[in-house]
């Protein structure tokens, strides 16, 4: 197939975007942000087109496609990090709990505290494994009952066993896994409403991976998450929806993530899911 062939087949099976809400199977049957009509361009190129998807309350949503098809700009977009971007422009609209997070009225930096981020590599700060998770609340005044919120932030991120005899220790000095739940503790102690994760586990070994996907599935009985992964097993283990993004930025289908793995509409999904391309 040429390559003009294998873009006009994937612009035949891209979605209609008005058939792209999908039924929830869990959750609260809410959803926490909508996309309509995102288009997104770095200069000239564009990476995003006419993305229009809905992120369920208190599920795991996976973002999966090849490289370079978007998936990182479209999580980007939806707490203003690309604004960070100069040549990053966006059109469309992306509304958390109904407001447009591109309204003039939106404050990035408490955007962010509401939606929170964890990268692909660990990033934690060189400071205290304490002062790592009291960061957040520290910057928005909620210090009272630092010690309880610290230790309850550190529960819920799995970690608490074992790090709570060495506080004071620099979170630069845990391991790898234990960085990113101590990233992800960072990222819940404000009590975020969404929490964005741009594939936490593809820089960690196989058990610290494990351990973050239990994770990340406890924690969407609390969180919205959307999680950007080239993990299929991954995706297809810890999330309930699935997003599937193809060359040219581009959403070709979304929905159930059960239905998307074992029974896609489009044989471009099936081909990438099955491994025929990447
Ligand atoms: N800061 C940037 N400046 C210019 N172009 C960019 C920038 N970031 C991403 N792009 C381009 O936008 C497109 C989408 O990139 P993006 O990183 O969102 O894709 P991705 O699906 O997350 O890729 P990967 O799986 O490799 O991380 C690519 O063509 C990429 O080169």
């Amino acid at each position: 197939m040429s390559l003009e062939d294998t873009q006009a087949s994937e612009m035949e099976s891209t979605i209609d975007t008005a058939s792209v809400t999908s039924e929830s199977t869990g959750g609260t049957g809410e959803s926490v942000i909508e996309t309509e009509n995102v288009d997104v361009w770095y200069s000239d190129t564009q990476a995003l087109d006419d993305i229009t998807m809905e992120i369920p309350e208190q599920q795991v949503t996976a973002l999966i496609g090849p490289s370079g098809c978007g998936k990182s700009t479209f999580l980007r977009c939806i707490n203003r990090m690309n604004d960070l971007i100069e040549s990053a422009r966006i059109e469309g609209e992306i509304r958390l709990r109904g407001k447009n997070v591109y309204d003039d009225d939106v404050d990035p930096v408490a955007l962010r505290r509401s939606v929170g981020m964890v990268f692909q590599e660990p990033n934690p700060f060189p400071k205290t494994i304490y002062d790592n998770v009291a960061y957040g609340l520290r910057v928005q005044g909620k210090d009272d009952n630092l010690d309880e919120k610290v230790e309850d932030a550190l529960r819920r991120a799995a970690l608490w066993e074992e790090v709570n005899d060495q506080l004071d220790s620099s979170g630069l000095d845990l391991s790898g896994g234990q960085q990113q739940r101590l990233c992800i503790a960072r990222a819940i102690a404000p009590d975020p409403d969404v929490i964005l994760m741009d594939e936490p586990a593809s820089a960690l070994d196989p058990v610290a991976t494990s351990k973050i996907e239990d994770l990340i599935e406890d924690l969407a009985s609390e969180y919205t998450v959307a999680i950007v992964t080239h993990n299929m097993q991954q995706a297809a283990r810890i999330s309930d929806k699935t997003a599937v993004f193809l060359t040219g930025g581009k959403l070709v289908e979304f929905g159930d993530t059960e239905k998307i793995f074992e029974n896609p509409e489009h044989q471009r999904v099936e081909d990438y899911i099955t491994g025929k391309f990447g």
